[in-house]
């Protein structure tokens, strides 16, 4: 039997099959629990629905998290289908292209809202939605975030101040929803190719970077990061809440 047989698990952020929501779902797939995938816009809706098929997820629906009322009505939806969740993956971020390069003295008013609204609110948003129907199902909720948020790298600018504000809203929705037993959680991954770090400038850098000074010396999967998600949402980590997990080959251990 899987570790999530009988879960109902809805993941936001897949874009194509690189992306970390895409590895979280498969692997939810294969311990036992039933998914439903959420995807931006109908420019991911190409790539998201056949792979959402290839592993019968029970919905594939559209979700701007811009939009309360595209979450609402989301939220809706599976309410009608399933009745409840237990397991909700935050795994969405953006940044317009102009503000993930060069000084972050050149952080714009208009790319510092956007950052945060789509990176950081958005969890509270989901949050929102999501506690009645998590309510007295040890429900668990995932955000994946980056150590950009505590130091800082070169280009990641107001995506780091954004993470920061991510997990500072993690360990307050863990204090919020505690009681009625929903955990909060985030996973702060080592960098990985895809679509969301392509538009962060010098990723190479960073990644070549991290490979060196890693005490594992090698970069991290995609996969890797869904077997922390399948340990988050689990009842392995039913003790574990407001908690940030590195899954970064131990980068952010090393001092020099
Ligand atoms: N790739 C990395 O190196 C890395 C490292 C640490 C953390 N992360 C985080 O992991 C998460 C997933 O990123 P990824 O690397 O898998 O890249 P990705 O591009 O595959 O995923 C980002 C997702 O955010 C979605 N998104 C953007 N704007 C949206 C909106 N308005 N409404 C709904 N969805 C929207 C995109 O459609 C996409 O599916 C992000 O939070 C990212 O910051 C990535």
């Amino acid at each position: 039997m899987g570790l999530l047989e009988g879960k109902k698990a809805l993941i936001f952020g897949v874009a194509n099959d690189k992306s970390i929501a895409w590895a979280t779902a498969e692997a939810y797939r294969k311990e036992g629990a039933d998914v439903a995938l959420a995807y931006a816009n109908e420019a991911v809706a190409k790539r998201v629905i056949p792979l959402g098929e290839s592993i019968g997820a029970s919905l594939i629906l559209p979700c701007d998290v811009r939009s309360d009322e595209d979450i609402a009505t989301l939220f809706a939806k599976i309410k009608d289908a399933w009745g409840g969740i237990d397991i909700l993956v935050h795994s969405v971020a953006f940044a317009n292209k102009d503000e993930l390069k060069g000084s972050f003295l050149n952080t714009t008013r208009e790319g510092f809202a956007m950052a945060m609204d789509i990176s950081a609110y958005s969890l509270i948003a989901m949050a929102k939605e999501a506690a009645p129907l998590m309510e007295g199902r040890n429900g668990s909720i995932i955000a994946m975030t980056y150590y950009g948020s505590t130091k800082v790298f070169p280009n990641y600018n107001v995506m780091g101040v954004a993470k920061a504000a991510l997990e500072a809203s993690v360990r307050y929705l863990a204090e919020a929803m505690g009681p009625e037993g929903t955990r909060v959680n985030a996973i702060s991954a080592g960098p990985l190719r895809t679509l969301a770090s392509a538009g962060v400038g010098g990723f190479n850098q960073i990644a070549g970077f991290v490979a060196g000074k890693a005490p594992l010396r090698r970069n991290i999967s995609q996969e890797e990061v869904a077997g922390a998600a399948v340990y988050l949402a689990s009842p392995l980590s039913s003790g574990v809440t407001g908690e940030v997990h590195f899954v970064d080959s131990g980068y952010n251990i090393i001092g020099m």
